[in-house]
């Protein structure tokens, strides 16, 4: 049975798939659209599967958004590892703007984060060789691809000194940021 948890952010959503075990190991269904809807959760349709490997722990991918009309809804996964993902509603508007909420997730818990568009969205790696697998609701569109600075926002990753990109060395600040999305009254 699916399992589906509530977070402090209306809207994102912890899910867990059941994992079926025996003496081989397990078998999951990591995505099944039928499940989440007998459990009352819809989501919007997939169209692009993403994968990244992080070799060092303390890899730090983020704070990301791609902008309206390509703005994305992501549902999250780590495939091998460990990592601590991380997600902060950037909808001017919303009685949430700013606020983040942070779940762990590694391939033994299994667990899996949903995060609608207008949510930004990062992740910081806890163990080498860290995998990572989320579904995206709109195709990668890179004139439309930005980031946030991920420590101008008091989230607690644990972390002191993170494997960063240039990206995300050098992005702007959460204040110092005109977000491009509008709460539009609904979760
Ligand atoms: C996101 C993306 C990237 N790329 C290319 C562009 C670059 O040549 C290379 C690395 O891209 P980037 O440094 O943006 O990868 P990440 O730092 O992992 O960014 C991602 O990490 C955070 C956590 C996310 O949620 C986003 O999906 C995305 O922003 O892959 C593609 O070809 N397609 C894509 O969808």
């Amino acid at each position: 049975m699916i399992k589906i948890d509530r977070t402090a952010l209306p809207g994102v959503l912890v899910i867990t798939p059941a994992r079926h075990g025996d003496d081989r190991g397990f078998f999951s269904e990591s995505w099944n659209r039928k499940s989440l809807e007998d459990a009352g959760v819809k989501l919007p349709d997939f169209v692009q599967d993403n994968h990244s490997l992080s070799h060092r722990p303390g890899t730090l991918r983020g704070l990301h958004y791609q902008a309206p009309p390509h703005a994305q809804g992501k549902l999250v996964r780590c495939g091998r590892g460990r990592l601590f993902d991380v997600t902060v509603d950037a909808r001017r508007g919303s009685p949430t703007y700013g606020q983040w909420v942070g779940e762990e997730l590694s391939f033994e818990n299994g667990r899996q984060l949903w995060i609608p568009a207008g949510f930004l969205h990062g992740f910081v790696t806890r163990v080498p060789d860290t995998e990572i697998a989320y579904k995206c609701t709109a195709h990668y569109d890179r004139a439309s691809d930005g980031a946030v600075l991920w420590d101008s926002l008091n989230i607690d990753w644990e972390v002191e000194q993170p494997v960063l990109s240039e990206k995300d060395r050098t992005a702007p600040a959460f204040a110092d940021w005109i977000s491009p999305f509008i709460f539009e009254g609904h979760e």
